[in-house]
């Protein structure tokens, strides 16, 4: 079995001015030392830039939340991967849940954008799956899960599979202050775990990395992240102060 480098990444969504970013990465880049976690901050496009020259010659890495999956065209208020490129971003969130929500993102585009991010750059995906309240109460979740799993990776090769991060972020859980039990988000690590060795082999299901998301803090994240399928954590509220994104790494 591979031995996967743990993995939290922030996730900023729309939060924070430029100086605000700045601000916090200069306190961050102190605090950021003496350890193995990897890291990233997933910001608004506004700050990629900012963060990218704030962060270079450390191993903190930056990524965007979202892109469109053509090159250009008349898409209004949209980026292309040739302008995350040019940025230089580490990684890139595809189908986080507000984005399915609020923004009418289906498999179909994520499927897309996936292709397109796996096949045109190096930039990592962090994509991202998980049931609603409804379909938990019923019973549903993995069933849900396996079904986006099955469709938004419908055409990548192996190779593009096993970069990628996976993060499982049950949509009753994220900012709600509910945090899924650290059984539930091994449980259903594990089972993206089987998904992807059913639809690849063990060597790609050994290399992915998989995050759990949902009301992660100081307080909850070393028994979340000592379940063993969870590689890492994608954190929203409590990546905005450094003081407490550092608490999460430091699980
Ligand atoms: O992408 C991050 C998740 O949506 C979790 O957000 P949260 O930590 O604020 O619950």
């Amino acid at each position: 079995m591979a031995l996967r480098i743990p993995f939290i990444a922030g996730n900023w969504k729309m939060f924070k001015t430029n100086k605000e970013a700045l601000e916090f990465a200069e306190e961050f880049k102190k605090l950021y030392q003496d350890t193995d976690v990897k890291t990233a901050i997933c910001a608004p496009f506004t700050q990629l830039e900012t963060l990218k020259k704030a962060f270079a010659g450390t191993c903190i890495g930056v990524g965007a939340q979202n892109m469109h999956f053509e090159d250009e065209g008349a898409f209004t208020g949209e980026i292309s991967l040739p302008m995350l490129k040019e940025i230089g971003v580490d990684y890139c969130i595809i189908g986080h849940s507000e984005r399915r929500q609020y923004f009418a993102e289906t498999d179909e585009t994520v499927n897309l954008k996936l292709k397109k991010l796996l096949n045109e750059s190096d930039i990592v995906p962090i994509l991202c799956v998980g049931e609603n309240l409804e379909q938990r109460e019923a019973g549903k979740e993995s069933e849900i899960v396996e079904n986006q799993i099955k469709a938004d990776l419908d055409g990548l090769s192996a190779d593009k599979v096993a970069r990628m991060v996976i993060a499982y972020e049950p949509i009753w859980a994220i900012g709600t202050g509910k945090t899924a039990s650290a059984e539930q988000a091994g449980e259903m690590c594990a089972l993206i775990r089987r998904v992807l060795e059913k639809l690849y082999d063990e060597d790609v299901c050994d290399q992915v990395t998989i995050q759990y998301g949902g009301s992660v803090k100081p307080e909850n994240a070393t028994e979340i992240m000592n379940m063993g399928e969870v590689d890492g954590a994608l954190v929203g509220g409590a990546s905005l102060k450094p003081d407490k994104f550092m608490g999460i790494i430091n699980f």
